[in-house]
């Protein structure tokens, strides 16, 4: 049975409604254009909606909008730029099913015809209203002959059309569906890439995202090889909206929640996700991975990684993206800003003043200019705290686990206890790996200067707090700003415990070092172009536990991506089913880590489906997956 495909035009083939469009080139400069626009864009929606008779909604918008002949070309320029871009992508489809494709609109034929012959659409198949000029070339109304002028036209045109096959519609509007009311159409198709109205979602056979989903239902050879929107995505822990936003106009199917996920919730939620975006506090553990069924990424929304299994995901072939420069900033001056503050004793200050106390004095109070500042960890926020605290005046002295270039005047330490020794600020910015785990104790405490500064904003476990609290009982400490704690609420609905709540001279954070907007904004830009990267070229830039490959993005050729366990061998595997079913390799690429090997390999034809299972059958493939 053949397959006929009738698509409506004004925001499913357009991402726009064109006589929207039409207003604002119509009314430009005039005093009513604000209130026409407002007026037009309602009436269109009532009629979309099936509240108002489609005619009442098509006259009285022509009568708002004063159009003239002379404001078509720049119309129909301007709604070139607005295919929808499904629509745009898959011109193959139109290229190769022209004799079953149809445009049926209640739009005008005027500006339908010149956008959609231009994507292969066949003029005779093309259905839509006539505008009527008078002898200056003002609209003065429609063709009302015309069928689609009236309620109900389209459903007339298709019964003309008397087309023997399946006949499926694909639109956004009430008009769309009222064609398989009628019974003329096998299934309705809810366009949603551009609008979703709820009122004709309900009415739909299916809900189409974008065309790719049409194509894929009906087993028809889209662009890409899975719609987007097919892609679920859930990200946690308030991501920044930039982030979200970036992730739904790909097409992907986003859901967001604004807390983190204990390890059960986390384990029941994950199943069906393709992509899961946290921050710092959702634990991804062995038990989560071995739920997540179809997970191919991860996105840290931050820095540290700690809190996710890499090695579990690396077996699973997920691969895992973070951000590792886009809040350093955020943190050092979080960092310095604290430094000033302790070392005046300005927070307990402030606290006297809120209770009527003025107690000016110097004493306690010191200047930062050429004190000692320890850092321990000059990775990428140690070393940019090294470059700005020197900059106005600190004496800078770092200890690294591992070889770091001093920048600057400041100077390298041999071990973390002579660094101990010396500094009158110590601050800590290790990374999150369990090994530091305690890394600070009463012995370290100790051996640090009396009336000590000292800061975490790294990571809670790092530090003994029992100890920490002694330290500034005692007074070892005179001050500490703490941000990081081993156990942080879930949310900002859940209670904040800590033994150190009420200690003088001593800020508390709720873990904000990295939570600015100008880092929020760069990490929730940064990561999703990770991992859309990822997804639509194989490319593993930066990824933290994926050998990383930058891939170029291939025209007429297909892509196969094939993550294994790295034992010797595969790659041969791999080439010899190629060979055997004599496909063209037109580029392959490979690196591997200690654990994986990923292989990404370019071919120029077709591929039967048989090579695919083979590819898949391979032992110790941990993952396979066709591009494009
Ligand atoms: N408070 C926040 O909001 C916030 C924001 C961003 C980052 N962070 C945390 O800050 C820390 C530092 O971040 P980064 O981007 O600079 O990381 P990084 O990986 O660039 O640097 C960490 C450095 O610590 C060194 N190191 C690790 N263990 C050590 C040890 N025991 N002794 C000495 N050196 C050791 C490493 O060799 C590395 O040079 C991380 O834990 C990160 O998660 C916190
Ligand atoms: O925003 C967060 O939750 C974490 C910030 C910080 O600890 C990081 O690792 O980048």
């Amino acid at each position: 049975m053949d397959k006929y495909f009738i698509i409506d035009f004004d925001s499913t083939l357009t991402r726009v409604e064109a006589m929207d469009l039409l207003a604002s080139i119509s009314l430009e400069g005039k005093p009513q254009k604000v209130a026409a626009e407002a007026k037009i864009k309602e009436l269109t929606d009532l009629g979309m909606n099936g509240e108002i008779s489609f005619r009442d909604s098509l006259k009285d918008r022509l009568l708002l909008l004063e159009a003239n002949k002379s404001h078509l070309p720049q119309l129909i320029n301007a709604l070139k730029d607005q295919v929808s871009v499904s629509f745009q992508r898959n011109t193959e489809f139109f290229a190769t099913y022209s004799d079953k494709i149809y445009v049926i609109s209640n739009g005008f034929k005027e500006y339908i015809e010149p956008i959609v012959t231009s994507l292969g659409v066949l003029p005779d198949h093309i259905f839509a209203n006539e505008l009527v000029f008078d002898e200056k070339g003002n609209v003065t109304g429609f063709d009302e002959n015309n069928p689609l002028s009236k309620d109900g036209g389209k459903a007339e045109v298709i019964r003309a059309l008397d087309l023997d096959g399946d006949i499926y519609v694909i639109g956004d509007g009430h008009n769309d569906y009222e064609i398989k009311a009628a019974g003329l159409a096998n299934r309705f198709y809810a366009f949603t890439e551009n609008v979703s109205r709820e009122k004709v979602m309900e009415k739909a056979d299916h809900i189409a995202p974008s065309l790719d989903e049409v194509l894929f239902v009906n087993k028809i050879a889209s662009a890409i090889s899975y719609p987007k929107n097919r892609i679920k995505v859930l990200l946690l822990e308030n991501v920044h909206p930039m982030g979200v936003a970036l992730l739904e106009n790909e097409g992907f199917s986003v859901e967001v929640y604004p807390a983190g996920l204990d390890e059960d919730e986390l384990c029941e939620k994950i199943k069906g996700i393709s992509i899961l975006g946290i921050r710092s506090k959702t634990q991804v553990t062995q038990k989560v991975i071995e739920n997540a069924n179809r997970l191919m990424a991860i996105g840290a929304f931050c820095i540290g990684t700690n809190q996710i299994d890499l090695d579990a995901c690396q077996d699973k072939g997920i691969a895992v993206f973070n951000a590792p420069f886009s809040n350093t900033r955020s943190v050092v001056e979080l960092a310095l800003g604290s430094i000033i503050m302790l070392i005046r004793n300005i927070f307990d200050k402030s606290i006297l003043m809120h209770h009527g106390k003025w107690d000016k004095s110097a004493s306690g109070s010191r200047e930062i200019r050429g004190k000692k500042l320890g850092i321990i960890g000059y990775g990428n926020i140690g070393a940019q705290l090294s470059v700005v605290a020197e900059s106005i005046g600190m004496d800078v002295y770092y200890y690294d686990a591992e070889e770091k270039l001093a920048l600057g005047n400041a100077t390298k330490v041999e071990s973390m206890e002579a660094l101990l020794k010396t500094a009158d600020v110590v601050t800590l910015h290790v990374d999150g790996r369990v090994e530091n785990t305690n890394i600070i104790t009463e012995k370290e405490f100790n051996l640090m200067k009396d009336g000590v500064i000292f800061l975490n904003l790294s990571r809670g476990h790092v530090v003994d707090i029992p100890a920490l609290k002694a330290a500034i009982k005692s007074k070892k400490v005179a001050g500490c700003a703490i941000d990081v704690f081993p156990k942080e609420p879930k949310s900002n609905n859940d209670p904040f415990e800590s033994e150190l709540r009420g200690l003088p001279n001593t800020i508390l954070t709720p873990h904000i070092g990295g939570s600015t907007e100008e880092a929020q904004v760069n990490i929730g830009q940064f990561v999703p172009a990770r991992i859309m990267d990822y997804i639509n070229t194989g490319t593993t830039t930066n990824s933290v536990n994926f050998p990383n490959l930058q891939l170029p993005r291939l025209q007429n050729a297909h892509r196969l991506i094939h993550i294994h366990k790295n034992v010797p061998g595969i790659i041969a595997k791999i080439n010899q089913l190629f060979a055997q079913h004599e496909i063209n390799i037109v580029g392959q690429y490979l690196k591997t880590n200690e654990k994986i090997g990923y292989v990404i390999t370019d071919i120029d034809k077709a591929y039967p489906n048989d090579l695919i299972k083979s590819l898949r059958d391979i032992d110790h493939t941990i993952k396979f997956r066709v591009l494009y």
